[in-house]
């Protein structure tokens, strides 16, 4: 996309490209100087420890508070786009955002095509046909119109997803999209979220605290501390037993899976079992 505000409008541009972000809530510095970029296709997993600012980077990176520094959608600035236009670009899927209980599955998945429905208009039969389809792959078509109030976490989870979803924006930005999900909609979830991004060559952002899924799905990981970026990378670079231990405190073993990847396992302190 390009426009007045475009940083180059070329084809290069395409993704997310943050510089030197920096964010104060409150009077607290939360984040300070955080570069990440991400293409067409790509899929970059943000991890750190509780309190990090991975939460707060993917708000910034959504547009949805005020940083210093730059962050451009598609070669525009966040900012400076409409909600909208945004919510066309941007589709943004909180951790565990508040949820109006009497409302149905379906009602609330559909609220992802907002951007497309006219002022005061209704929803198109693309509309339903979107937003039916993926219900059905995120294995909720049976829950549709069941209040939102009356669903277990993971399906709460699933939902807040279904409706990023059905948003069809090019950049899906997800904060743990996972922590409520048992293992096989854990995966599930992840190869949808993959799918998507190989066929319709979507740009992922998404924190993650499981490392292992982390390096499993993602091209390109940034490890924040204390709001800043202290390694970037591909797994192999930073999923590393002293950056784990340096940063998180822990004490892990990294070892190849199958396919070459790094998996993280925790090691037991105190001993050996009794
Ligand atoms: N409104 C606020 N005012 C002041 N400080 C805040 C506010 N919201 C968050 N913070 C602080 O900002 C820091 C970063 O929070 P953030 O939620 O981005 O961390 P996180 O890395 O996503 O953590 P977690 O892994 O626990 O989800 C934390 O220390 C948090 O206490």
């Amino acid at each position: 996309m390009s426009g007045p505000h475009a940083e180059d409008g070329g084809a290069d541009a395409a993704g997310v490209r943050a510089r030197g972000v920096g964010v104060t809530l409150g009077e607290r510095p939360v984040l300070a100087d955080v570069s990440l970029s991400a293409g067409r296709g790509a899929w970059l997993a943000v991890i750190g420890p509780n309190g990090a600012g991975k939460s707060t980077l993917l708000r910034a990176v959504a547009g949805l508070i005020p940083a210093e520094g730059a962050v451009f959608v598609n070669g525009v600035p966040v900012r400076a786009l409409r909600p909208r236009d945004r919510a066309r670009l941007v589709a943004y899927a909180p951790q565990s955002p508040a949820l109006p209980p009497d409302m149905t599955v379906y009602e609330y998945a559909l609220l992802g095509r907002t951007p497309y429905i006219a002022y005061l208009g209704r929803e198109s039969a693309r509309d339903r046909e979107v937003t039916g389809s993926v219900l059905e792959r995120l294995d909720l078509d049976a829950f549709a119109s069941r209040p939102l109030g009356h669903l277990s976490g993971g399906e709460r989870q699933r939902v807040v997803l279904a409706r990023a979803l059905a948003q069809q924006a090019p950049v899906l930005l997800l904060d743990e999209p996972t922590t409520a999900l048992d293992l096989g909609h854990q995966q599930q979830v992840m190869d949808l979220v993959d799918q998507l991004r190989v066929a319709d060559r979507l740009t992922v952002v998404t924190t993650l605290h499981d490392l292992t899924l982390a390096g499993q799905y993602a091209d390109t990981l940034v490890l924040l501390a204390g709001g800043r970026a202290v390694a970037a990378g591909t797994p192999d670079q930073v999923l590393t037993e002293p950056l784990l231990a340096r940063h998180f405190g822990a004490r892990v073993r990294v070892g190849p899976a199958p396919d070459g990847r790094p998996l993280v396992h925790l090691v037991r302190l105190g001993g050996a079992r009794a």
